[in-house]
């Protein structure tokens, strides 16, 4: 791709359903992000560039890009760092995780100097950074969008990649499921992030660490936060499984089947709202030119 950093629709309005999530005004940001043959373009000029421009703001639209763009880079080392303390408490070798996120997606043979966050213009990781505003709600956007006296702003779900670190600023409404414990608040601490293990670390661990259960509620007033998703690469196979205790197997060797990040990935984020327009008709054109 020939940008790094691709906003792929600056705003958008999404109504809560169902299975879907979210309420209006979505920004979303990718970094690197999905392939462009799975977006509906044409070829990767129309990606090329996509940062906002207004007319007469130009020096806080190069601040705006250069800020997201500092603070891409800083939770990218973040991700990186928990995964190598959590590689290091599993006793295996502390840049375990690192060829999952390289452009080979585990292939160690090849990685070369490759981190998480280095190169990343040859499909590397495909983490992604959304800036999201929810408006306050008082009336569920849907029947289906309440629990008791809550009002739902994104249902209840898992994130899909390694972990989501998340800025939530001052702002209530985010809350955890626990099993016998029902729903948690997650306090907001100005200046702090709040980590959730997504499903991939739940997969690669073989359960041990488990994919934080989680949901947003209406706090009353317009809410903003800032999600970083650290996901691996789009080719990352989904069945590796940390060997616990065993520092010499590679990520690929452990890898039992053929499924990638990528496709697994586009499975589980088409029951999203937001996403069935923008990748529905390409992933059945993928899917085709995959076989
Ligand atoms: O807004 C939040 O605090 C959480 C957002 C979230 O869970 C998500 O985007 O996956
Ligand atoms: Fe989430």
């Amino acid at each position: 791709m020939a940008s790094t950093h691709v906003l792929v629709d600056g705003y958008n309005a999404y109504h809560y359903t169902r299975n879907g999530k979210k309420g209006d005004g979505v920004t979303i940001f990718v970094s690197e992000g999905i392939p462009s043959k799975c977006l509906p373009v044409e070829s990767d000029d129309q990606l090329e560039n996509p940062w906002i421009e207004a007319e007469g703001k130009e020096e806080e639209c190069r601040g705006f890009r250069a800020y997201l763009e500092w603070y891409v880079e800083a939770m990218t080392r973040v991700g990186e760092e928990l995964l190598r303390l959590t590689a290091e408490a599993a006793g295996i070798d502390p840049d375990w995780f690192r060829p999952i996120f390289a452009a080979d997606g585990g292939d160690r043979s090849g990685g070369g100097d490759r981190s998480a966050g280095g190169d990343r213009s040859g499909g590397g990781s495909i983490s992604v950074l959304r800036l999201l505003r929810y408006p306050r709600r008082d009336e569920p956007a849907c029947p289906a969008a309440v629990d008791g006296d809550y009002v739902l702003q994104c249902s209840e779900h898992t994130d899909s990649g390694f972990l989501t670190l998340l800025s939530t600023f001052h702002y209530g409404g985010l809350q955890i499921g626990r099993e016998g414990e029902g729903w948690l608040d997650v306090p907001p601490r100005p200046d702090a992030l709040v980590a959730n293990i997504g499903d991939m670390l739940g997969r690669f661990s073989g359960g041990r660490f488990k994919a934080t259960v989680h949901r947003v509620v209406d706090c009353g007033e317009d809410r903003y936060s800032v999600p970083f998703f650290f996901d691996p690469s789009w080719d990352a196979p989904v069945s590796c499984r940390m060997p616990f205790g065993n520092p010499h197997l590679s990520a690929r060797q452990s890898a039992e089947g053929g499924l990638t990040y990528g496709h697994w990935l586009l499975g589980k984020i088409l029951q999203f709202a937001e996403f069935k327009d923008i990748l529905t008709d390409k992933k059945e054109k993928n899917t085709e030119e995959d076989q």
